[in-house]
């Protein structure tokens, strides 16, 4: 289980997130879903630690977060990395190894032949020496989820990964994560379009500063939660598959 308690998050005074309580069961795939501003982005930082909380708890099976960040990977929005890095696409994912390595090891001949295997997943092998400035949006992210395989993760972190991104790539990733959530792993990813909510997840949590609702997706993504967590942003936009009465059709 992952315990968030009483999560605080202020920027300079202003509230971010206010008051989270949520448990969430590992072994799920889950959106997090939400208007502009609704913090979405803080609270993956807050899981990692990246940010200062105000207040709160976070545990992993009883025991702090921190505890388990080797185990945690974490994808980044686009915007946040620096793509005039000179590092090639294999040197980028075999990053995502160092978290496991012992102490003063450098990554040796399995950690390499594991680089492969992950770039093979993702379809980016033909990649494997280009600088990451010189690709597309679909193979960059492809290009982090690689590297957060490499991690060997039990938790994944992702932060919008279908914004930008070519359809095959897209594919490419929903098929990846379907496959992880599998093996029993746990997925949580930020993402704005409400259309493939009930494709890609089976859990959801709606934000807006607070917490809306968390819960399956047949019984928490209705339009009561959506509109009060989006209010008049919302527009007269359809929600595939609810009906006016908040129910699935
Ligand atoms: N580093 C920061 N300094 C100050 N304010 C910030 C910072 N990061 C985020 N905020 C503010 O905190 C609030 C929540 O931001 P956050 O990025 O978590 O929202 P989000 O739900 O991910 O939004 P979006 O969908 O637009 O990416 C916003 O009002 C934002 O302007």
């Amino acid at each position: 289980m992952l315990k968030v308690k009483e999560l605080n998050v202020d920027y300079f005074g202003n509230h971010a997130l206010q008051d989270i309580h949520i448990d969430i069961p590992l072994g799920h795939s889950i959106g997090i879903i939400g208007p502009n501003g609704a913090g979405k982005s803080t609270f993956l930082k807050a899981l990692l630690g990246i940010i200062k909380k105000s207040s709160g708890t976070i545990l992993v099976n009883d025991s702090p977060i921190s505890q388990s960040k080797k185990d945690i990977a974490y994808v980044p929005q686009k915007s946040e990395v620096d793509l005039t890095f000179p590092i090639t696409v294999r040197e980028t994912i075999l990053t995502g190894t160092y978290p496991k390595l012992k102490l003063f090891r450098r990554p040796g001949k399995m950690e390499k032949e594991h680089v492969e295997r992950c770039m093979d997943m993702v379809q980016i092998s033909d990649l494997a020496d280009k600088q990451i400035g010189n690709l597309s949006g679909g193979q960059l992210q492809r290009v982090f989820i690689a590297r957060a395989l490499a991690q060997q993760a039990d938790i994944f972190l992702l932060d919008e990964p279908f914004v930008g991104i070519d359809l095959m790539s897209e594919k490419i990733i929903v098929q990846l994560l379907k496959k992880l959530k599998k093996q029993g792993k746990t997925i949580l990813v930020v993402h704005h379009d409400l259309h493939e909510v009930e494709e890609y997840f089976d859990k959801v949590i709606i934000f807006n500063k607070k917490l809306i609702a968390f819960g399956d997706i047949t019984t928490t993504f209705t339009t009561e939660n959506i509109k009060a967590a989006y209010g008049s942003s919302l527009g007269n936009i359809q929600i595939k598959g609810i009906g006016d009465n908040g129910h699935h059709d």
